[in-house]
């Protein structure tokens, strides 16, 4: 398939909703300029302005946010070309051995609301633990364009030739707005404790979230790991846009509930970035163990969202 076919391939979905499958269900379709976040991106199935105009390079923005006591994320809207992107998209999408595994959430058994799969540099790493399951490791040298893209990000964060030492990728596939990852942190031993996770994101454009851990018990949200989307008002009352177009909001209202262990009345520091088609996200310091983040459910995401984040694991953490 031709990258152009591939991306109608992805598309097909766009005539449902003209213009409005990005996440958040805004027009990306400005006549003249554009002034929102969807200028370039595509995912989800905007055309594909600013994509190298006139042999041009790309334009690599990076938006650091500095989350405070060691916690730092950084956004680089641009990594990958567009076309790149689409054609990764296409090959992950039907070469990589998806499943959907069940997981143990807090003592229920749920099937995992998006498929994935693990991949490794080395058999030898210590196994990958979450919520009671342990994914099966495939390497990671069959699969020759994720070889190039882990070259493409280890110099994006290593600086020129310099070398991070990812050595593992967990793969989510989002097949489309009901697929989601609820509020949660890599904060597994195997990754030590300020692992570097660098996130890219092919696909339909989709809502990133972080919020601070309620440092009092140091324990998650108020919500199942794998169901966020209630507590958050409506992002028109939420969100208040930034010139960068980072969101950032606190919570205006205490939320409602008798049960004390939801009703804190704390406010809440939180984060909203728009994951783009083609982007890259890192997350370093103590982001894991300070914060927790999620993708959570959007009606308007209408079409596959590939999400490949590259983590080291340490030899020693068994
Ligand atoms: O899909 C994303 O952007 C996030 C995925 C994620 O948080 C994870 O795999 O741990
Ligand atoms: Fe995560």
């Amino acid at each position: 398939m031709s990258s152009s076919s591939s991306r109608r391939f992805f598309m097909k979905f766009k005539a449902v909703e003209e213009g409005s499958n990005s996440a958040d269900g805004s027009s990306s379709r400005n006549k003249g300029r554009r002034i929102d976040d969807d200028d370039g991106g595509g995912g989800g199935g905007v055309e594909e302005e600013g994509e190298g105009e006139g042999g041009k390079e790309l334009i690599k923005e990076e938006r650091r946010i500095e989350l405070g006591e060691g916690s730092e994320v950084m956004y680089m809207r641009r990594f990958m070309g567009m076309e790149e992107g689409w054609e990764l998209l296409e090959y992950l999408d039907s070469h990589i051995p998806w499943s959907r595994p069940t997981l143990r959430v807090f003592g229920r058994e749920c099937v995992q609301p998006r498929d994935s799969c693990y991949l490794v540099a080395s058999p030898h790493l210590p196994r990958l633990v979450y919520s009671g399951h342990s994914p099966v490791a495939y390497t990671w040298d069959h699969f020759p364009p994720l070889l190039r893209l882990l070259d493409k990000v280890e110099k994006a964060i290593g600086g020129g030739s310099g070398s991070v030492g990812f050595n593992s990728l967990l793969l989510n596939r989002y097949k489309g707005g009901n697929d989601y990852v609820g509020w949660h942190a890599d904060d597994e031993k195997l990754y030590g404790p300020t692992p570097l996770i660098a996130s890219v994101s092919l696909g339909c454009d989709r809502h990133f979230f972080l919020k601070k851990k309620n440092k009092k018990n140091n324990t998650p949200p108020p919500t199942l790991p794998d169901s966020t989307t209630h507590i958050l008002p409506p992002p028109s009352k939420r969100l208040k846009q930034s010139s960068n177009n980072q969101y950032q909001f606190q919570y205006q209202k205490k939320m409602k509930s008798n049960n004390s262990s939801t009703n804190r009345g704390d406010q809440q520091q939180q984060y909203c970035l728009l994951l783009k088609h083609g982007s890259l996200l890192v997350m370093k310091g103590y982001t894991q163990r300070d914060w927790l983040h999620s993708v959570p459910k959007r009606a308007n995401a209408l079409s596959t969202r590939i999400n490949l984040t590259f983590r080291t694991v340490l030899p020693s953490s068994s």
